[in-house]
């Protein structure tokens, strides 16, 4: 697929076992696969994993600042068309990647404007080794799986029913649960993934270590179902918490917590309209406190922007 043109770029500093799921006898069995056979997660070093200018051939870069550690860039399309090509692109090359070096591809998505977004991934459907993702939600809401409201829902309807994702690969909340005990259920869904190497740890914070988090970002600047001001925020021992009061409707909803986010190997914020410029800028020029802007990861975070979105930077 073509790289698309982009307006600007911005980079800141900043053997083979067989592994056996353990069956479950509850309503999430069905998303639970079966019989994975996954490559031993291999290791490589943030410098040694570089994107840099991958994104969007023919765009212009303004500045660029490395660290050592992460890589933060950010992607300022003249369309969401374009950013949705770009985006395309950047997935399917970390999937290549990852199916390559490690024989899977653990990929978070959020709800909201971002699956829109991935529109242009399924045009990748020959190009892809899909039999090798496993597919999860940062945030999901707690209502019945095909209730309008289901993070499930609208990225089945949108994206998982047009890929070939073995269904087993696709880990859904058990949406039959609580708020907490939907949240406990899904972390230990992840620990016992962590036990047969379809994901990998973070050997700094020893949190689950996803290869890509795609994340969106709402009008007041929070990410995955973690609200300005909520405690949440502060979690730091959890990998999936529940919240009963979240501002945005519905109120139940369960969610991987920041340490979880920010131990991940890739997380891009996808961002569009003006209505979110402003918490783009607190998040990117620092001028204020919002979620977004304590998003991190271990090795590259990628902002994709829309024109609009990036007013105020
Ligand atoms: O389930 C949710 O509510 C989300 O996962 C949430 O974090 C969402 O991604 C943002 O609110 C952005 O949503 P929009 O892009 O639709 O504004």
């Amino acid at each position: 697929m073509a790289s698309s043109c982009f307006l600007r770029s911005i980079l800141f500093s900043s053997p083979t076992t067989t592994t056996n799921i353990p069956s479950r006898s509850d309503p999430l069995s069905a998303f639970f696969p079966n019989n994975l056979t996954c490559p031993k997660p291999s290791r490589f070093s943030s410098l040694s994993v570089s994107s840099i200018g991958r994104v969007g051939e023919c765009g212009r870069k303004l500045s660029e600042v490395r660290s050592m550690a992460m890589k933060k860039r950010v992607e300022i399309y003249d369309t969401e068309e374009n950013l949705a090509i770009d985006l395309a692109k950047y997935t399917a090359d970390l999937s290549d990647k990852f199916c390559k070096e490690r024989g899977a591809f653990t990929v978070v998505v959020s709800g909201g404007s971002l699956i829109k977004s991935l529109r242009k991934l399924v045009e990748e459907v020959e190009s892809i080794d899909w039999s090798r993702w496993h597919f999860f939600w940062v945030d999901e809401r707690v209502v019945p799986k095909h209730h309008e409201d289901s993070n499930y829902k609208l990225a089945y309807d949108n994206f998982l029913s047009k890929v070939p994702i073995p269904p087993g690969n696709v880990y859904a909340i058990n949406d039959s649960l609580s708020a907490e005990a939907a949240a406990d259920d899904y972390e230990t869904c992840l620990k016992h993934l962590v036990n047969t190497n379809v994901l990998r740890v973070s050997e700094s914070t020893g949190f689950p270590k996803f290869d890509l988090v795609l994340l969106g970002m709402g009008p007041d600047g929070h990410v995955a179902s973690l609200f300005p001001g909520h405690g949440l925020c502060d979690e730091k021992k959890k990998w999936v918490a529940s919240i009963t009061d979240s501002p945005k409707p519905p109120s139940e909803r369960i969610t991987f917590t920041f340490p979880v986010i920010n131990s991940s190997a890739h997380v891009a914020l996808v961002v569009c309209g003006s209505g979110k410029a402003e918490p783009v800028q607190m998040a990117l020029n620092k001028t204020g406190s919002v979620p977004a802007g304590s998003v991190s990861a271990e090795e590259e975070l990628v902002w994709f922007l829309d024109k609009p979105a990036s007013s105020k930077l």
